[in-house]
């Protein structure tokens, strides 16, 4: 039986030195129990405190990092380098200074890849590599998500139809109501096959939506996203002042 637990810390810096600590806690116990780690990246400001953060952490060097997979919850659908892109990002934060296998590091596919400007043929295309392994997805030990003011996590938002997708495991997101409006997605059941969910959030804006999520509103994405064994949220006080 899954559990759901709730941490808040006192603001957005102890938030992103917490969750890198954790993180790096959890990548160790993988390791030491399977060899290898998967951990599922999320975008957005939080995340990049979080992987800024991790450097800093005497215990990060207790991490193989040649062993550990790396992949995404959603991009922006955008020309790789691009400087919103999800992977970008989390390059500049840390990736690019971290000895990892290049062959580990799943990122999804740009809008200037193979498959060029089609988002459902670069879907697919990550679909495929994470099922290289065979018809399961990867382990996921960390899924980690930020949450939308919206209550969106990865490119999952309330209302849209890709909310709904239960055949695939990825998918191409159009008419994002938030920019880019092309996007690529690991779906409901796909995050829901993660063992452990990190719902991570800060600041008074999501406070509403991560209020009503924890009260149950399945309008919402972030009240569906959930792991196997358990479900973390991890805020700050400002993002956790609805919570009762
Ligand atoms: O666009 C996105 O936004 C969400 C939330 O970002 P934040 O800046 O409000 O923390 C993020 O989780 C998602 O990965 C990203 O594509």
């Amino acid at each position: 039986m899954s559990k759901t637990l709730v941490v808040v810390v006192p603001d957005v810096d102890t938030l992103a030195a917490t969750v890198a600590s954790r993180l790096v806690a959890k990548i160790v116990d993988a390791q030491a129990e399977r060899g290898s780690a998967g951990v599922v990246l999320t975008g957005g400001r939080i995340a990049k405190r979080v992987l800024a953060a991790l450097p800093g952490l005497p215990e990060a060097a207790a991490v193989n990092w040649s062993q550990v997979d790396l992949y995404w919850g959603d991009e922006r659908f955008l020309p790789a380098g691009d400087p919103e892109r999800n992977e970008t990002q989390a390059r500049e934060a840390l990736l690019d200074a971290l000895p990892l296998d290049p062959a580990r590091v799943h990122a999804m596919p740009a809008a200037d890849g193979p498959d060029g400007e089609d988002a459902e043929a670069a879907a697919a295309r990550y679909a495929q590599e994470l099922h290289l392994g065979g018809a399961d997805l990867p382990p996921f030990d960390v899924l980690m998500l930020g949450v939308g003011e919206d209550g969106h996590v990865a490119s999952l938002f309330p209302e849209h139809p890709v909310l709904n997708e239960t055949a695939s495991t990825t998918a191409a997101v159009h008419n994002s109501p938030k920019p880019p409006p092309t996007r690529i997605t690991l779906t409901m059941p796909a995050i829901q096959s993660a063992y452990e969910v990190w719902l991570i959030a800060a600041g008074p804006d999501k406070s509403d939506a991560i209020g009503r999520a924890l009260n149950g509103d399945k309008l919402l994405p972030a009240a569906q996203a959930t792991g196997t064994v358990k479900t973390y949220w991890l805020l700050d006080k400002a993002a956790a002042a609805a919570v009762n």
